[in-house]
């Protein structure tokens, strides 16, 4: 029998089995490393990259059951329907076709029987005419200077995806232009723009789906009274890049220019539509932007393609999948070994959590326990010196460790030790792999090391951007994947729609207060009637503090 989640099919119990025994002693990484070709047996190369998985715990027997879910669940029939259009986002009637952002075939992909490629060429086309006239100060601002600084006023997806890539390809970067972010409503965001840019030579670009977003709205009325302050036109100063029909595609409201993005690319899938590829193609030119949609475009293809035994992300997905449901573990950490991805697990964070933190099956039926992991991470060797204490000695997470071959900066070639500070990181990156996995067994508790800590290496060539291409669509279909293997919709987020609505009862609360000096929020609860006060410079108890904050 064909089922759409895990916890349905026939194969859920006996993996439940095979995870207990590989508890066992025997089956302790230490022992699983040491047999023959562990490496060569489980790593698997593909578009580019390599995966190695030898330092899971996994062995032959459970790999191959694990491996049965491909056919079990209809993954990539699944992945292959997402791709041609179908609307799998069951909750919001939509298509998922962030796929489609990055297809250069001539193969119509149709959404209600409408060919949705010819509106996503347009829309490259204009970004590729737009960048080249930024770029080469054909377009200027209100007082007739090139721009050199970019404003993202946006926030998750409309600038974490983009944030990431941006970080990864900042080397190629011809200075022309420079990339700032401006997604939260603090203040202190928005002062810490306005300190680093030239007003004159600014572009705001405003990225919003929805154009409702509070955040991003108050940013660009921030900015707006920021320009006009500066005897700036806005309206030679900003793009939109917003759904089309949405607040931000208003003629009545003058911009440079509108680009659109589609309700069937969900914001955290969407650094490689217009949301991406305005400030990208503005900071490294239209092509390097066309080199990255190449390389996801590529990964996409292995995805649906790949058999489940050489498909990456698949595999990245199933072990995931046996970490969390199986074995247990809570949370995962993305660790590269490459500064310039400082920027991927705060994207990660969005694009898996968002999708897959969810507590309902796709059929609206419950989860127990809920779907999802708590993903974090930060570079390394920086995390060895940060929170690899506990990942050695404390409560165990699996790690995603990723390397890369070729660095960048290389005509900065020293060497201390006899190695050069490349090879220094391998070093460690290679050992701490083997650390987490074979331990250390000490009669000194403190010093003793249990080992048995999994993880997985992903080696990329180079961060050229076709590379960052495939790393971005490697964890898009990973994502994917692993909704599909729990059998949840990965593509709606009605988890944030609480915290908004609560927050708008209390923005209206204080706009009153603003206008009305004597309303002492004595209609309001007795904790949100304290930090109001307290806002306003009133103690938890009604009186004046000496402290302003
Ligand atoms: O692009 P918008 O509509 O401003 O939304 C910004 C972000 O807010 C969310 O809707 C909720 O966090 C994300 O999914 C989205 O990326």
């Amino acid at each position: 029998m064909t089922s759409f989640r895990l916890d349905q099919t026939t194969v859920h119990q006996p993996l439940l089995q095979e995870a207990q025994r590989m508890q066992r002693p025997e089956n302790h990484l230490r022992r699983l490393i040491e047999t023959p070709d562990r490496l060569k047996r489980y790593s698997i190369e593909g578009c580019g990259m390599l995966l190695d998985y030898s330092r899971q715990r996994l062995d032959d027997a459970a790999r191959r059951l694990l491996f049965t879910l491909e056919d079990a669940l209809r993954l990539r029939q699944r992945f292959g329907a997402m791709c041609a259009g179908e609307k799998i986002n069951v909750t919001e009637n939509r298509a998922v076709l962030h796929t489609a952002a990055r297809a250069f075939g001539d193969d119509p992909i149709r959404v209600d029987g409408r060919d949705v490629m010819p509106e996503i060429r347009r829309v490259r086309d204009q970004m590729k005419q737009f960048s080249e006239q930024v770029r080469s100060g054909a377009i200027t601002g209100s007082t007739g200077k090139p721009f050199r600084h970019v404003v993202v006023i946006g926030i998750g997806g409309s600038y974490l995806g983009t944030e990431f890539v941006s970080t990864a390809l900042a080397a190629l970067s011809d200075r022309r232009l420079t990339l700032h972010y401006l997604a939260n409503v603090d203040i202190h965001n928005f002062g810490a723009v306005a300190a680093a840019i030239d007003p004159e030579t600014t572009l705001w670009v405003v990225i919003s789906k929805s154009y409702t977003t509070a955040e991003t709205s108050a940013n660009t009325h921030q900015a707006e009274q920021f320009m006009r302050d500066k005897g700036l036109d806005p309206a030679r100063h900003t793009v939109t890049v917003t759904s089309k029909g949405s607040p931000g595609d208003d003629p009545a409201r003058p911009v440079l220019q509108t680009f659109h993005m589609f309700d069937f690319i969900g914001g955290r899938y969407s650094v490689t539509s217009a949301v991406g590829g305005v400030p990208l193609s503005l900071l490294l030119g239209y092509d390097r932007f066309e080199a990255f949609l190449l390389g996801a475009a590529e990964m996409d293809r292995h995805a649906l393609e790949a058999p489940v035994a050489k498909n990456l992300p698949l595999i990245a997905a199933l072990i995931s999948i046996w970490n969390t449901s199986l074995l247990g573990y809570g949370q995962q950490a993305i660790i590269p070994y490459a500064s310039p991805l400082a920027k991927l697990a705060p994207h990660v964070q969005q694009l898996n959590m968002e999708s897959n933190g969810k507590a309902a099956d796709i059929q609206g039926d419950s989860l127990e326990p809920p779907a999802g992991v708590v993903i974090f991470g930060e570079p390394g060797t920086n995390a060895q010196h940060s929170f690899f204490q506990l990942a050695h000695q404390g409560h165990p997470f699996p790690i995603e460790f990723i390397g890369v071959r070729t660095p960048q900066y290389t005509q900065y070639t020293a060497r201390s030790k006899g190695v050069t500070n490349h090879q220094e990181l391998w070093a460690n990156l290679v050992a701490q792999a083997n650390a987490l996995a074979a331990g250390r067994p000490s009669e000194d508790r403190t010093r003793h090391f249990e080992g048995n800590r999994p993880s997985s290496t992903l080696v990329l060539e180079d961060l050229q951007p076709i590379n960052v291409g495939r790393l971005l669509s490697f964890y898009e279909a990973r994502t994917v994947y692993e909704g599909f293997i729990w059998g949840i919709n990965s593509f709606d987020q009605f988890g944030v729609e609480l915290g908004k609505v609560l927050a708008d009862d209390l923005r209206m609360r204080i706009a009153r207060r603003n206008s009305e000096p004597d309303y002492d929020f004595g209609d309001m609860d007795d904790i949100g009637r304290g930090y109001l006060r307290l806002l306003f410079g009133e103690s938890f108890r009604g009186r004046v503090l000496s402290v302003k904050f």
